[in-house]
């Protein structure tokens, strides 16, 4: 695992674009061979979509020959329910690129038992980008989900759908009770997982994620077994974390990761 730490959203956010473009770029993606990318909603990959829009539209990257899965969508609610995580997708990230319409993959009731043979015929995923639930779940894997789940149906706990009521006016009600997910394993299939955190909500979840033993109970530790993972979080988010584990990981960051400095040296 890499955990790189910024002093904030605003460079978390830079920090997660410009890798995810160096990726795509260093990848050389052609119609044949198209970098297969996960995707997140929440507001936390809010500002990377911005920042790749803004590269996109200054010629850095492009996404042609980009094939794209999300990770969830809510059930109840329409795709064109300006909540719906297909509407927040096209708001932040589709309609400003150069991605065909037919690369975009969102899961639904429709395709779900098909999804994960889906991102296989593409070969798997290249880079799953995920964001964080404070309670630690990835995607809509709550607490108890099975660290081999595949794409399926979940219910909501209420403390995701108490936090996602931001999202509906503040109203708890008017949000959906149960979401379309990938698994915890179509997550950790991926050959690289890059997670963005930040904000104070989200230190018990980074903890656990860095310093804790891995669990169902925080699906996101099941990506401690993971060979390529990269959380990028602010300061805000490292509170609960051990002051040696902090250093520890600002230390070796701040020489380039080990396999970046070998490579510089070649
Ligand atoms: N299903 C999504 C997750 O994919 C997301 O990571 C999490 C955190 O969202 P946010 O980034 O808004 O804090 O919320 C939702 O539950």
């Amino acid at each position: 695992m890499r955990l790189i730490i910024r002093d904030d959203k605003r460079q978390t956010s830079l920090w997660v674009a410009e890798y995810i473009v160096r990726r795509i770029n260093d990848f050389r993606p052609s119609k044949d061979r198209p970098f297969v990318l996960g995707l997140p909603t929440g507001s936390s990959p809010e500002q990377v979509y911005a920042n790749l829009v803004d590269f996109y539209k200054k010629g850095k990257v492009s996404f042609k020959h980009v094939v794209t899965f999300n990770m969830d969508e809510y059930v109840g609610i329409p795709t064109s329910h300006p909540q719906s995580y297909h509407s927040f997708m096209f708001k932040h990230l589709f309609q400003h690129v150069d991605i065909p319409p037919s690369q975009i993959h969102i899961p639904s009731l429709e395709n779900y038992k098909d999804y994960d043979n889906m991102i296989a015929k593409y070969g798997g995923i290249e880079l799953f980008l995920c964001g964080v639930g404070s309670d630690g779940h990835i995607a809509f894997n709550e607490p108890g989900s099975s660290l081999s789940s595949k794409t399926r149906i979940k219910t909501l706990t209420k403390e995701t759908v108490i936090a996602n009521a931001r999202f509906f006016d503040g109203d708890v009600n008017a949000v959906p009770k149960s979401a379309v997910t990938v698994g915890v394993k179509t997550v950790a299939d991926a050959r690289e997982v890059v997670l963005i955190a930040d904000g104070r909500g989200k230190a018990e979840a980074v903890k656990q994620a860095v310093e804790g033993s891995i669990s169902h109970t925080w699906t996101v530790t099941a990506l401690q077994m993971h060979p390529r993972f990269i959380m990028v979080v602010d300061d805000a988010a490292t509170e609960e974390l051990k002051v040696k584990t902090v250093k520890y990981f600002r230390d070796i960051e701040s020489e380039g990761s080990s396999e970046d400095k070998i490579k510089s040296k070649l």
